[in-house]
């Protein structure tokens, strides 16, 4: 049987992409970092998250070499690195040099770069970056405080960020199938090319690259690559159930915001409306975090119900959240919140909660290490990369949402459509 290692760059990255693959037929289990033993795992795929995306490259490097190393010792032989699907990245790295590093230590020269996802968005066209219907470097991306993308140009990407050279395998032949894919991929070798920027406008072109790179040592891309690859190896494999470990478990379900984004903003304004609230205070969490977080997990445990579980959120909307910045500091304020939902989850989990629902990547890191949430099986996709997930050695289950991801109504059907 072959077995598929996953190295993620991020936290909620890392849960997205082990959600497609669960979904589409491959069971998967999740570590946060590198594990120190060796367990005996009887899953098809491992993933493992890293904080690598925005870290120095040397440091990048390490972590992913280590990674590899422990997927080999796992029994995988097919690895795929996966990035975000806005290509988040410097000038610098790290997507390329941990490109580098992992095909040297393969012993290969070739991958793939496929960073589209068409569910959520993202397409890859004549090898430039879409988010909707906008360039990348058009997007929001061009802003982002950490790793601004200022142009949408894969080939032009790579070409700075690693030492081979780029090529694209385009829509056009993409529809002549599979076997066209990987003869152009036969022939961009021949030529010297390393990374080839695959374009893809919706899943079928998916599923084309996931047949045609079903032998690849070593892929790497975005969550949607997955959809591909495991749905090659699925149809071999004949995994039907594959999302039944990590269906949800435990009574006492609480959900906690700390994303600031434009949709978890939309997703709180909506759940206020069904579930009792209690807004976080910044200055509260500055002033003495411990009691505020017993006062805190008292209000959850005085409004506990069975179906629509409390609501804890410190989301703000864009002025509210600048004016709370100028008045406390960006990262006083930032860190006084996570310390404080580390503290409420640690003692909810105290008094018997079990289930966590979570909005934001940091945040949900956070949360992760504050329960003891070191492995998990991956269950049954909220939305589209964000599933369920269970601990593999605790009674715990978490829902872990990345700031952008999830429809209005996603905190209700993360519970309403999966009761434990
Ligand atoms: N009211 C607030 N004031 C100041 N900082 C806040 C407030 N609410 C949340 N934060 C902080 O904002 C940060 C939000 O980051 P997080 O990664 O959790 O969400 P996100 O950026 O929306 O998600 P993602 O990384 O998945 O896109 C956290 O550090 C959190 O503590
Ligand atoms: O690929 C994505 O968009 C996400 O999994 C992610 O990495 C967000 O940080």
């Amino acid at each position: 049987m072959m077995r598929l290692g996953v190295i993620a760059d991020d936290f909620t990255g890392a849960t997205d992409i082990a959600s497609f693959l669960v979904q589409n037929g491959l069971p998967t289990i999740q570590f946060n970092g590198v594990p120190e033993s060796h367990d005996e795992l009887s899953a098809q795929a491992i993933v493992i998250s890293l904080k690598s995306r925005s870290c120095p490259t040397h440091q990048a490097i390490d972590q992913s070499l280590a990674a590899l190393q422990w997927l080999q010792q796992q029994g995988c032989d097919r690895f795929y690195f996966k990035y975000c699907s806005t290509f988040d990245s410097t000038e610098q790295g790290n997507i390329g040099p941990v490109t580098d590093a992992l095909l040297a230590a393969l012993g290969e020269t070739q991958t793939v770069i496929s960073p589209s996802l068409p569910v959520n968005g993202r397409t890859v066209y004549q090898g430039y970056l879409f988010v909707a219907d906008q360039l990348l470097s058009e997007s929001g991306m061009r802003h982002h405080p950490v790793t601004p993308m200022t142009d949408s140009n894969l080939v032009r990407l790579m070409t700075r960020q690693a030492k081979g050279q780029a090529a694209v395998i385009n829509a056009a032949q993409l529809d002549q199938g599979a076997d066209a894919v990987r003869a152009q991929l036969d022939t961009l070798k021949a030529q010297g090319i390393n990374y080839v920027v695959l374009d893809a406008l919706h899943e079928q072109h998916l599923l084309t690259q996931g047949e045609a790179l079903k032998q690849t040592r070593l892929v790497t891309g975005g969550s949607g690559l997955a959809i591909g690859i495991a749905r090659a190896w699925a149809t071999q494999q004949q995994n039907s159930d594959a999302e039944h470990a990590g269906r949800p478990q435990g009574e006492r379900a609480v959900v906690i915001s700390g994303s600031c984004s434009q949709m978890t903003n939309r997703q709180v304004q909506a759940y206020r409306q069904l579930a009792p609230s209690h807004e976080v205070l910044v200055e509260r969490c500055l002033d003495n975090a411990e009691s505020y977080a017993q006062e805190l997990c008292d209000w959850v445990e005085a409004h506990h119900q069975p179906d629509l579980a409390p609501l804890l959120f410190a989301t703000a909307d864009a002025q509210q959240l600048q004016a709370i910045q100028q008045q406390y500091g960006a990262a006083r304020s930032s860190e006084a919140v996570e310390q404080l939902f580390a503290a409420v989850t640690r003692e909810l989990k105290s008094r018997g909660w079990q289930r966590f629902i979570v909005a934001g990547g940091e945040t949900s890191g956070v949360v992760a290490q504050s329960l003891g949430v070191t492995a998990f099986h991956i269950g049954p996709m909220i939305s589209p990369g964000v599933p369920w997930v269970r601990d593999i050695h605790q009674p715990l289950s978490l829902a872990l949402k990345s700031g952008n991801f999830g429809d209005e109504q996603f905190f209700a059907r993360a519970q309403q459509e999966f009761s434990a």
